[in-house]
């Protein structure tokens, strides 16, 4: 059982939505969370359970940051909107950072979701799912 947390600004929602009633089958089994609105819309169109945390622009990014910090998220899609300014830019920022810094699977447009939620299903993933000292991370900093 994998930690997987899905992120979406206002303008990928209904995008988000619907990736996730395609891989509905995939993501249940495994421990989920999200952004506060993000989860409620994907909540309120699939029967997942998802771990709501606050809104991007509350500080769910950062709270997401934290487990990443942690290294205990194993796969973020976080549908960006590369058109629109947002007032938590450098929150979103720092939450990729973490990912580099932790080396988690991040994807951030529906092209590389896609192929991460076929690696997903394949079992790809299984290298997150041993101990820590098999998961890459800072021990050299
Ligand atoms: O702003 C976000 C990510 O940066 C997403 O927050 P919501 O899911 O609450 O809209």
């Amino acid at each position: 059982m994998l930690n997987i947390a899905f992120i979406s600004h206002d303008r990928k929602k209904d995008e988000m939505v619907n990736f996730v009633i395609a891989y509905e089958y995939v993501f249940q089994g495994h421990t989920l969370y999200s952004t506060g609105t993000t989860g409620s819309r994907i909540m309120a169109a699939t029967s997942l359970d998802i771990h709501r945390f606050q809104s991007g622009p509350l500080g769910g990014d950062q709270q997401i940051g934290a487990l990443v910090a942690e290294n205990e998220m194993d796969l973020i899609i976080f549908l960006r909107d590369p058109l629109m300014a947002q007032p938590h830019e450098p929150d979103i920022i720092a939450l990729l950072r973490l990912c580099d810094v932790q080396g988690i699977p991040v994807a951030t447009n529906i092209a590389t979701a896609e192929l991460l939620v076929r690696a997903l299903e394949r079992g790809d993933f299984a290298w997150r799912e041993l101990t820590d000292k098999y998961k890459p991370g800072v021990d050299e900093a």
